[in-house]
Formats: C-alpha cells, structure tokens, sequence
C-alpha cells in the first residue's frame, strides 16, 4: 500500500436515511402512504439509527403518514425535516417524532432569493424556535443545518453554528445543497466547525452528486469528525440526488469491516435497492455500487487467472457480504487459458498444454465477433475435446 488506510471505526458515525424526505423529492418520489411504511420498516430492519421523514406541512396525508410510522414502534429513531419556523414545529411535534431536524439557508443565493432574512435574523429565529422546543419539548432532539453550507461565508456559518449550539441542539448540519463541494473543502471545514460547537454536539453532513462527490464529500466529512452522514436508498433526491446508501457502505467497508457487519445487516442491501427501484419505476444503474449488474463481473483473462486461485485479487469488498453473488464472463475475445482451464475442469475435461492453447485461441476467435455465454462455451469444450 502506498499509504496505511486510516482506520475509521464504523461506530464512530451513524446514518440519517433520507429516503423517505430528501426521496420525495426526487423525480420520481411519490410514495404512498403503504410504500413509506414498508421503505421505513425495511431500514430498519436493515438498522439504520435514523429515518427522516418529510416535513407534516406538505399536507394533512403526509402527517397522518408520519403519526403512523411514529406508532410502529421501530428501533431507528425517526427525525422529521422542518423549515425553523413556529408553524411548521408547533405541526411537527404532534406527529411523535423522536427528533426535529431544523434548516435555514445560509448562503446569499438563499438569504435573497428563498427567505430574505439575513444572518442576524435567522439567529433570532433559531433562538425563538429552539428555545420553544426546549422548554415545551426538551425530549426531542434536534439538529439544525445552514442550507447552501458550501456557497455561504465562513463567518457566518460559524456564527450560526456556535449560535445554535449554545442553544443546546445536539447536532449541527454542514449541508451540500448543490453539490459543488470538494473532498477537501469539506474535511477543512467539518474541522472548522469542530471548534465552535459543543464537544457533545454531533456533526451532521448532506451531500448532493452534482459534481459526483457525494461519497468522497461523505468519507471526508467521517474522516473530519463528523458524526451523521444523510443517504438515501440508491442515492435519490433533488436532481441526480444525494449520497447512495450502498455507496457509502461500500466506501466505509474497507476501513471497519466487522464494525460494519457488527451494525447493519447489510445482505439486505439488495432488497433495499430493489424495493426503491420498483417504487421508483426505474431499474437500477448496471454500475451501482455492489447491487448493479456488473459490479461483479469479471472479464479479461489476467484478472480471471488469479479470481479463480483468490478473488480478493480484484475484488475490495467481499459480495457475499452484501448479499451479491460474482459473475465469471469466460467466453470473451479478452479471456485467457487459465480460465478457460478453469472453466474446462468444471464441467470434468481436461486438455494438455497445447490443446489448452489451441482451444482458448479459438474460443478467442470465435468471440471476436459474437461473446460466448455459459451454455455456448460449455459446448464448444465438449466439441473439442471429442473432435
Ligand atoms: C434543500 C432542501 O431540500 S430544503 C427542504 C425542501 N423541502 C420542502 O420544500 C418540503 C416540501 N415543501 C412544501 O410542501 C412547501 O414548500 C411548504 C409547505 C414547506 C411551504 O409551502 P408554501 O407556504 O406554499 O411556500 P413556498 O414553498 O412557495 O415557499 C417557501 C416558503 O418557506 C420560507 N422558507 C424557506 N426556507 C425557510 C426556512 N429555512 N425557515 C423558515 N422559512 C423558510 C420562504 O420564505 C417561503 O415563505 P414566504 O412565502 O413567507 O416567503
Ligand atoms: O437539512 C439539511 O441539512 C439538508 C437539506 C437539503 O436537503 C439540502 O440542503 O440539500
Ligand atoms: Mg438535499
């Protein structure tokens, strides 16, 4: 290795699965009311610490919808993902919720263009609204973020920031409402934000694919200190959407295997991706992380030949852990006699050195123009070796 992987213990982090707020707001997020009992059973049953849901200001259905999820009873604990407005808190704490997680744009794209406040006033706002919650609910808990983290002055976050939590909320919020952040930018300032808040006060990070960082931002915000990564099941949300849930896992995996194992049941990703691709109307992506098709397939000879002696050769995460087999495509222009060997010794046959090489350049030949499935090179081994 060119450099010690840090080790990032799986407990230091949890996941916030947005699937069920950020999801509705993807372009194909209309979730009925039975769909979002069985996306929130299934996370956890897959043990996401927290599901966050819509705010119950999107209508009467959506309140109803979140009550009955709250009297599930889950072990995740449930979030819902308001505007810091006395309305929209005064709605969500009727909903039984176990946490609030409150927003205010802090960038002058959203100071001007969304709300017209400015940072003086979403102080004030914060103050009045959090305050209310912490003398009439100091159960809940809360967490609030400065929407447009990314586009907004350091100043002003960091008096956001260390304003919000004086106020005693339990996690501040770093979001990347755009995706425009880099790995760096976002490590730089997780830290920077360590040293204004609360040593209790978690640190929550939102990341969008626009610029396709949305996993390194979300590796870079655990390494940083951060403390609670949103995802959503296949990465949906606004736009092309937010950090995937299976990416994260994949990127996280090869620092703290066991702790991964340890926390999630994590051979239920499939069915995840599955559910949400059905509900969504869309297949999943062939290059998704672990669960697309081809994530692993293996082709070219020189990666067959050692596949077959140890697969870790080519693989970084093992699939069965995830509940994904591997597919070996032997009957390619670009496969080579060890797999064709390999391929030989299962079916019972067995060729020298030089019927080895001869066979493995016709398979070759004969693939150049077509790619020889399972049941086709099966036969031309058969033919060969009685011809
Ligand atoms: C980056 C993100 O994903 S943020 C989360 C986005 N989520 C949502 O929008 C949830 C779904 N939204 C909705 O159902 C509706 O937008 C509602 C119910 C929240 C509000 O609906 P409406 O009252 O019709 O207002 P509308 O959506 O047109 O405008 C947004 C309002 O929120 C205000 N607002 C925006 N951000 C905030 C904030 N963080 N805190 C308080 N108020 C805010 C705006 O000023 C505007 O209010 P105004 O008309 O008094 O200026
Ligand atoms: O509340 C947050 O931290 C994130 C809100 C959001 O979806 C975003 O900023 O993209
Ligand atoms: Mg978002």
């Amino acid at each position: 290795m060119t450099e010690a992987a840090p080790l990032i213990p799986a407990r230091s982090w949890a996941i916030i699965d947005s699937t069920l707020r950020e999801g509705e707001q993807f372009a194909r997020g209309n979730f009925k009311s039975d769909d979002k009992i069985e996306i929130a059973r299934a996370l956890d049953a897959f043990g996401a610490e927290f599901i966050e849901l819509t705010t119950p200001m999107v209508s009467a259905q959506t309140a109803r919808d979140i009550r009955k999820i709250a009297d599930l009873n889950l072990n995740a604990k449930l979030l819902t993902h308001v505007r810091c407005a006395m309305e929209d808190v005064q709605r969500a704490v009727d909903t039984g919720v176990d946490g609030l997680d409150l927003l205010f744009g802090t960038s002058s794209f959203l100071r001007e263009f969304s709300h017209g406040k400015n940072i003086a006033q979403i102080i004030e706002s914060a103050q009045k609204v959090i305050g209310w919650l912490k003398t009439n609910h100091p159960t809940l808990e809360l967490r609030f973020s400065a929407e447009d983290t990314f586009r907004s002055e350091e100043a002003d976050l960091m008096a956001v920031y260390k304003a919000v939590s004086d106020l005693g909320v339990h996690r501040v919020g770093l979001a990347d409402t755009v995706g425009v952040a880099t790995p760096r930018q976002v490590y730089t300032l997780v830290r920077e934000v360590r040293k204004v808040i609360h040593e209790d006060c978690g640190i929550e990070f939102h990341g969008h694919n626009d610029t396709g960082c949305a996993v390194s931002n979300a590796y870079e915000a655990i390494e940083a200190g951060a403390t609670h990564i949103d995802t959503t099941i296949l990465g949906i949300g606004e736009r092309n959407g937010i950090t995937p849930l299976g990416g994260l896992l994949a990127r996280m995996f090869t620092f703290d295997p066991q702790g991964l194992i340890e926390k999630y049941n994590l051979e239920m990703l499939p069915e995840l991706d599955n559910m949400i691709a059905r509900m969504v109307g869309l297949p999943i992506p062939w290059n998704n992380y672990l669960t697309g098709e081809f994530a692993y397939n293996h082709k070219a000879g020189m990666h067959l030949k050692a596949i077959y002696l140890n697969p870790g050769a080519y693989e970084a995460i093992p699939p069965q852990v995830f509940g994904v087999g591997r597919v070996i495509q032997a009957g390619s222009k670009v496969t080579g006699k060890h797999a064709i060997q390999h391929k030989a010794r299962e079916l019972g046959l067995h060729y020298g050195e030089d019927a080895l090489r001869r066979v493995t350049d016709h398979i070759k030949a004969l693939a150049e123009t077509d790619e020889l499935d399972d049941a086709h090179l099966e036969k031309v081994l058969r033919e060969w070796v009685s011809a």
